[in-house]
């Protein structure tokens, strides 16, 4: 399923104009990850698709239908939704916040059980923290269960808003190679709003940089992005005069190994 953004606008009733004719397409099955500082209309954008917000101009498209044509509940049922910080229900246990929406779509409880329990094993939990509640968990295991949450309708299109903001940055390493490792499997078609250009190269198969207003500064795949910034904006988001993306090689025991601006090794040529 893939999403189209055409010329949307999204003026807040006290006049803020978060977004300012965006248009963008999401192939299907692939991520497209939106980066941008605080304010710059990301969460706006994302939202748009599952009708969380309606633009004021403009049109949102799932394969070729406008989404202001869809029934809002059901639509939102459909599409996972991983949000800032989780958003589990803290007095549910762990394996009831992810049979939520199947039981709200009429699945019997105890078959949606089952299937939280499979969702709980492939986003990497183990079953033994099923019956605890999210306050029990590590900010991490908590992001994992939203993860799972998230997929538990089997939705085609999953949102994520700064889905692993909240934890350190080894955790969210992790969660990171989690999720390329399920997309891998999965295939949704993904739209992730992050503030961190790393997670947007490293998730994203493609990248929208977003200035204020939600202005589109660059477009286009990570390596097209770092290989020509397209103004100095850009080259100041992305860092592509910061040393740690300034590589070069050297030669150490006969091995050629590439280093940041800073001689610092960040591996091994092979
Ligand atoms: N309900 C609202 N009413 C008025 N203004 C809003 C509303 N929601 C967002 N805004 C404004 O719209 C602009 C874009 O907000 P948005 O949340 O989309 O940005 P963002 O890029 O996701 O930011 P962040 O990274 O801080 O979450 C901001 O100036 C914000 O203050």
């Amino acid at each position: 399923m893939g999403i189209q953004f055409d010329s949307v606008t999204k003026t807040y009733p006290d006049g803020t104009v978060a977004v300012r004719d965006f248009s963008a397409t999401v192939e299907s099955h692939s991520t497209l990850a939106l980066v941008g500082s605080s304010g710059s209309g990301k969460t706006t954008l994302m939202r748009m698709v599952n009708r969380m917000v309606d633009p004021t101009a403009g049109t949102v498209r799932i394969d070729g239908r406008d989404v202001r044509e869809l029934d809002k509940v059901a639509l939102r049922r459909s599409i996972g939704y991983v949000p800032q910080a989780g958003g589990l229900l803290p007095h549910r246990r762990v394996v009831d916040n992810v049979a939520t929406v199947p039981v709200l779509t009429g699945t019997p409880r105890r078959a949606a059980r089952d299937k939280a329990m499979d969702l709980l094993t492939l986003v990497g939990l183990e079953h033994s923290l099923a019956r605890r509640f999210p306050g029990q968990l590590s900010g991490g295991q908590q992001q994992r269960v939203a993860v799972a949450r998230a997929l538990a309708a089997e939705p085609e299109v999953l949102l994520m808003d700064e889905p692993f903001g909240a934890v350190d940055p080894i955790v969210r390493r992790d969660l990171q190679d989690q999720l390329l490792g399920l997309q891998a499997e999965l295939g949704k078609t993904i739209v992730l709003v992050t503030h961190d250009v790393d997670e947007a190269f490293r998730l994203g198969d493609t990248v929208i940089i977003l200035r204020t207003g939600g202005v589109v500064a660059q477009a286009g795949t990570p390596q097209e992005i770092v290989a020509a910034p397209a103004d100095d904006f850009v080259r100041d988001f992305v860092g592509t005069e910061r040393s740690e993306r300034t590589l070069s090689t050297v030669e150490v025991k006969g091995r050629r190994l590439v280093v940041d601006g800073d001689g610092r090794p960040v591996g091994v040529l092979a």
